[in-house]
């Protein structure tokens, strides 16, 4: 009997790693995909994510909202679908890496003998896409069902500031159409030039990190983070650029605070000017007051499972300043205990049983909000 060819199909699978679990082995399957900049693999992301849609049984929804920059959404129904939605949102980028100063491949998702899973994006933020994502397996597979409709939400570029992703996405139709409620994304959760502008700004870093404060979150950071001008040794340049990573609270008054820039150039001298490479003047704060149901919800379910939560605001700014900026309430979480924070930083690292935990941290806290009865947003 004839073989025929076609009929002979080559199963070859990636070999999940042997009495790994599964959750785990998805996990360092994502961060393999180099979704990196200056050039993230968006496309397989897409792919990736189209397929985990399918096992989901959620129909995806892709909105291009620049060329080659798609936000994608998997919808679980909900039983109330009049209600607001419960969004859950990650970026798919990640930022690059300085792989000589990196203890293994930053892309092979290394799992050392601890159970260290080193790559980057394991702490920002595709740890939080994979507890998404298995969190909802889950609850489908009980058999669950949620009042209101969940969104799973993957967007690019987060990392270069999202103007070609949550920033124009949040304008469009489509983002009306989710009817969001509430918004989860990235955050921590702790256990735990010439010459005188230069010196302007490093001497209010200085006056800054002295300050008695809570938390990183709020004071302004003020890092120096690109120095570029000049073609040779022995010629002094026409013109250097100097750039300044300013992170500031939303409790400071932005006008007063560019007053002070506007200060620190004219103080320098002739032709010394400034420019905001990136400008975000919405300071929309979402409520973390005990009367607020979505607060409420959130941490009295962490409570529940003998969380312990420090409000801070972020040191960072992530894409829900866009969302906050359109008005909805949006709380930055990532269930990521006993882990020294890695963000940006070299071997960045998760261990397999908190990023495990952190499933079931959101096999709590997504049902717990997407059954929160009606509210007045609701009408
Ligand atoms: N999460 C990124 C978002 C961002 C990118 C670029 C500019 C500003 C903010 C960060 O905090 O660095
Ligand atoms: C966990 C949040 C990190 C800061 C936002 C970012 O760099 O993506
Ligand atoms: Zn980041
Ligand atoms: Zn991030």
């Amino acid at each position: 009997m004839e073989i025929d060819c076609t009929s002979l199909v080559l199963n070859v699978t990636s070999q999940a790693t042997s009495g790994e679990d599964p959750s785990v082995n998805l996990f360092r399957e994502y961060l393999r995909l180099r979704t990196v900049h200056p050039e993230p693999d968006y496309d397989a992301a897409l792919r990736f994510l189209d397929r985990i849609a399918e096992e989901l049984g959620l129909p995806m929804k892709k909105i291009e909202v620049c060329p080659g920059r798609v936000v994608s959404i998997m919808t679980w129904q909900g039983t109330n679908p009049a209600l607001k939605s419960i969004l859950l949102n990650s970026h798919t980028d990640v930022v690059p890496v300085y792989q000589e100063h990196w203890k293994y491949d930053a892309f092979a998702a290394v799992k050392d003998a601890e159970g260290n899973i080193f790559a980057r994006g394991t702490q920002d933020m595709k740890c939080v896409t994979i507890q998404y994502i298995q969190a909802i397996r889950r609850l489908k597979a009980e058999g669950r069902k949620c009042m209101r409709t969940i969104h799973l939400m993957f967007v690019p570029d987060e990392e270069v500031g999202g103007h070609k992703g949550m920033e124009t996405f949040v304008k469009l139709p489509e983002f009306q159409k989710l009817n969001i409620g509430f918004a989860l994304d990235e955050g921590k959760l702790t256990k735990n030039l010439t010459r005188s502008i230069i010196n302007s700004f490093l001497d209010f870093r200085e006056k800054e990190k002295h300050r008695s404060c809570f938390t990183l979150g709020d004071v302004t950071t003020v890092n120096m983070t690109m120095v570029k001008g000049g073609v040779a040794y022995n010629v002094i340049p026409a013109e250097m650029d100097v750039s300044f990573d300013l992170r500031i609270p939303p409790t400071v008054n932005l006008q007063e605070f560019e007053e002070q820039i506007k200060k620190w150039c004219k103080e320098a001298g002739e032709g010394i000017t400034y420019e905001f490479a990136q400008k975000h003047m919405n300071q929309n704060l979402t409520s973390t007051d005990d009367s607020d149901p979505w607060w409420k919800t959130f941490s009295t379910t962490c409570k529940a499972m003998n969380m312990t939560l420090e409000k801070e605001i972020f040191p960072a700014a992530t894409d829900s300043r866009f969302i906050r900026a359109v008005g909805l309430p949006a709380i930055g979480f990532s269930p990521m205990n006993r882990t020294p924070i890695l963000l940006h930083d070299h071997n960045e690292y998760l261990n397999e049983q908190v990023f495990l935990k952190g499933i079931q941290v959101y096999e709590n806290l997504v049902p717990a909000l997407a059954n929160v009865p009606a509210l007045p947003c609701d009408t």
